[in-house]
């Protein structure tokens, strides 16, 4: 029997430094969601678990290589329909970084906001709901 995917999982990570902000990745212009800032990340391929599947897309979208074992699931984001495309359902994961040395490898831009900032970007409505549950957990 074919396997037709009914929805797209998507994994995020929410990455905090030494100072309590937050990175976040503006999507590049001429992409889906082009132009506003959400938690880098990408789609889980076939055969990868949620976590192996964050650790290469932040290999992959900031050069960054982060342990499996430091992320920790902070929760998920679901879209009730996809217009046309399966729907999006996103696993936001937290860690910490206190180094530096990464880019945005894939295009559009990095940077890091405290949460009052963070919360005023123009962001998609998953994104939305995963800020507001990740600043009301008080992970800081
Ligand atoms: N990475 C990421 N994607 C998000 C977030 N919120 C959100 O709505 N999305 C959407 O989820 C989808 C993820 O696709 P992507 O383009 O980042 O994934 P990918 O790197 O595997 O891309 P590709 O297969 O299109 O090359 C996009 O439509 C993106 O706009 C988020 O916080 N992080």
């Amino acid at each position: 029997m074919e396997n037709i995917p009914t929805w797209t999982c998507v994994v995020a990570l929410a990455l905090r430094d030494g100072k309590g902000r937050w990175l976040m990745h503006r999507r590049p212009a001429d992409k889906h969601h082009g132009g506003l800032w959400e938690f880098p990340g990408g789609k889980v391929e076939t055969g990868e678990t949620p976590r192996n599947a964050l650790v290469r897309e932040i290999d992959e979208e900031l050069g960054l290589v982060i342990e499996p074992a430091a992320c920790a699931p902070v929760g998920f984001a679901e879209e009730t329909s996809g217009e046309g495309r399966p729907p999006i359902v996103i696993m936001l994961y937290t860690s910490v970084w206190d180094g530096s040395g990464m880019g945005a490898l894939e295009g559009g831009e990095i940077d890091w906001f405290t949460p009052e900032e963070a919360e005023l970007l123009a962001k998609p409505p998953l994104d939305v709901a995963l800020a507001a549950k990740l600043f009301a957990k008080g992970v800081i």
